[in-house]
């Protein structure tokens, strides 16, 4: 396998040939099966505070599209529901399909939604940058928000309009004045799980915490993410059109819900 990605050659089935945690204890993501999840009284509401300042660029990595955060302070920062401490800002970014009817990377009772945002924090309390947080059992939480087909999102919209101007992998353009706050559901009920990285290096040092009700999208919005490429200038262009990993083994896991 080349460099990771997610054709036939390089994708999901392959990355264990690299990354042998692939195969791990507690990778992501899972197929939530809600009858099994477990109610936790101790369990916090959430607690996202973020301040728009901190958004500064939009960015084409090649496996998706990222506004990325100045995490130099704690500006914007989650705290509450299961975390004990404060988890700093990092990035947000995005999974989809090819086609509207598959794209999220967790699954609700077998049921996939068109896509899935993920907003990436890492444990400023106990660790001095994301690149040691990344490796701690503890170090990483990410909130992860279902997109479903509907209405167009005027939030999302934000984000889709400047799709255009990152098209190329590496490609970044500035953009600030953004609180992804904008981005999640009247109600911030979850789940919680322990699991992974769901692109490579699948480290496995995520505290999950995935919204129980999904945030709309249209098909035009979405047909904007297909559009991003995920070769460089110098590359036969070839479209982004999906970057999910499938749904991993639950090893024994509890999902608990708030
Ligand atoms: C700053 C460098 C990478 S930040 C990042 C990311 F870019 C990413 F794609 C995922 S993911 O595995 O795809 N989704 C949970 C992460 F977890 C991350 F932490
Ligand atoms: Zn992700």
């Amino acid at each position: 396998m080349l460099h990771w990605g997610y054709d036939e050659h390089n994708g999901p089935a392959h990355w264990k040939e690299v990354f042998p945690i692939a195969n791990g204890d507690r990778q992501s993501p899972i197929d939530i099966k809600t009858e099994e999840t477990k109610y936790d009284p101790s369990l916090r509401p959430l607690n996202p505070n973020y301040d728009p300042a901190s958004a500064k660029i939009i960015l084409n990595n090649g496996h998706s599209t990222s506004v990325e955060f100045d995490d130099t302070v704690n500006k914007s920062v989650l705290t509450g529901g299961p975390l004990s401490g404060t988890y700093r800002l990092r990035q947000i970014h995005f999974h989809w399909g090819s086609n509207d009817e598959a794209g999220s990377e967790h699954a609700v009772d077998g049921m996939k939604y068109a896509a899935e945002l993920h907003v990436v924090h890492w444990n400023s309390e106990k660790y001095s940058s994301f690149v040691e947080a990344a490796r701690q059992s503890d170090g990483l939480a990410v909130m992860a928000v279902f997109l479903k087909i509907g209405e167009c999102n005027p939030q999302l919209k934000k984000i889709t309009d400047r799709l255009d101007t990152i098209r190329i992998k590496g490609k970044r353009a500035l953009f600030t004045n953004f609180d992804p706050s904008c981005l999640l559901p009247k109600s911030l009920d979850y789940w919680t799980y322990f699991g992974s990285l769901t692109v490579p290096p699948l480290l496995e040092s995520v505290i999950w915490i995935v919204l129980r009700e999904p945030i709309s999208v249209c098909s035009e919005q979405l047909a904007k993410f297909r559009s991003l490429l995920s070769t460089a200038e110098d590359e036969v262009a070839c479209c982004l059109l999906r970057n999910y990993r499938p749904p991993q083994p639950l090893k024994g896991r509890e999902v608990r819900r708030n």
